[in-house]
């Protein structure tokens, strides 16, 4: 089903170490066989080792980033990950409502696998009252899970009650990820009449930086390839655990996964 002509587009942050953000994205989008375009919404000076610094794009940019892409190559599917601040999401919801992509795939970046801060407080309101609501599919780890609902998620129970919580906030599917959880690695995928469990193994791998980003940009190129949403959730688990399986050392820290795609 591989079509390198579907375009896809990621609107994200640069990380300068290619293992999460844009490059995480555009790895993803090709390796799954799609067309990867980009809106970059910041620059992060990074590493396997931490983030460093981040300087945000003007939301004039941004603006032209979005109409340079739609205006020739409109994206079968989009994909939003670390958005930064309130004023660049507004710009970026305007844009969105403005050329109405089939496919919207909110990844609610907030915090680093590092600890460093991507989302700024103040940025979060908006985060939650305007873009959330027009995702097609909503990927919180459980930690950002948390920050949106102000609800604890230590179980997959309670992944449910919080996924469904989501949910009501608009979007029609919500993602419910497990990795920072303990035992196997399991993901809750909550529509209005779907309910989907996706499982594997815990594999003990120290480098998996850029998961969250690769999960996302996985299910944004196979909606964009025509996959249905349980078919899209279910190969792109498939990809993100084969990809942590194959994840490599490079760098001094937490390295990146490896983007390989050979499953159907
Ligand atoms: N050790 C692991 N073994 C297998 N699968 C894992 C492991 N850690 C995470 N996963 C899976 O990887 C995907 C990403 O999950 P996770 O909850 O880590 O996202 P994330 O915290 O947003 O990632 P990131 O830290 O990159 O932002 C999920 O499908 C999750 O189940
Ligand atoms: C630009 C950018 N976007 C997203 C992440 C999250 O990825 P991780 O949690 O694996 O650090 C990141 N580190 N950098």
């Amino acid at each position: 089903m591989k079509n390198y002509k579907v375009p896809t587009l990621t609107i994200a942050g640069s990380d300068s170490s290619g293992g999460a953000g844009i490059q995480a994205d555009l790895k993803t989008f090709s390796a799954i066989g799609t067309y990867g375009m980009s809106v970059i919404t910041a620059i992060t000076a990074q590493n396997t080792q931490g983030v460093f610094s981040v300087e945000e794009l003007s939301k004039e940019i941004i603006k032209k980033q979005m109409e340079a892409v739609f205006d020739d190559i409109p994206p079968k599917a989009v994909k939003v990950g670390m958005v930064s601040g309130p004023e660049i999401i507004v710009e970026i919801v305007d844009s969105l409502k403005k050329y109405n992509p089939e496919y919207l795939v909110v990844d609610p970046v907030m915090i680093s696998k590092s600890g460093y801060s991507l989302l700024r407080p103040e940025a979060k309101e908006n985060l939650i009252k305007y873009l959330i609501p027009m995702a097609y599919i909503i990927t919180p780890n459980t930690p950002e899970a948390e920050e949106i609902t102000g609800i604890k998620v230590e179980s997959i129970d309670d992944m449910k009650k919080v996924g469904q919580k989501i949910l009501d906030m608009g979007p029609k599917f919500v993602l419910m990820k497990g990795g920072h959880l303990e035992g196997d690695a399991v993901d809750v995928l909550i529509g209005k009449d779907v309910f989907e469990i996706y499982k594997s193994e815990r594999l003990d791998r120290k480098n998996t930086h850029g998961t969250g980003c690769t999960l996302s940009s996985s299910i944004t190129a196979h909606l964009a390839l025509g996959y249905d949403i349980k078919e899209s959730v279910r190969l792109s688990k498939t990809y993100i655990t084969e990809a942590i399986r194959y994840s490599f050392d490079i760098g001094k820290g937490v390295g990146p996964v490896h983007h390989f795609y050979k499953f159907e």
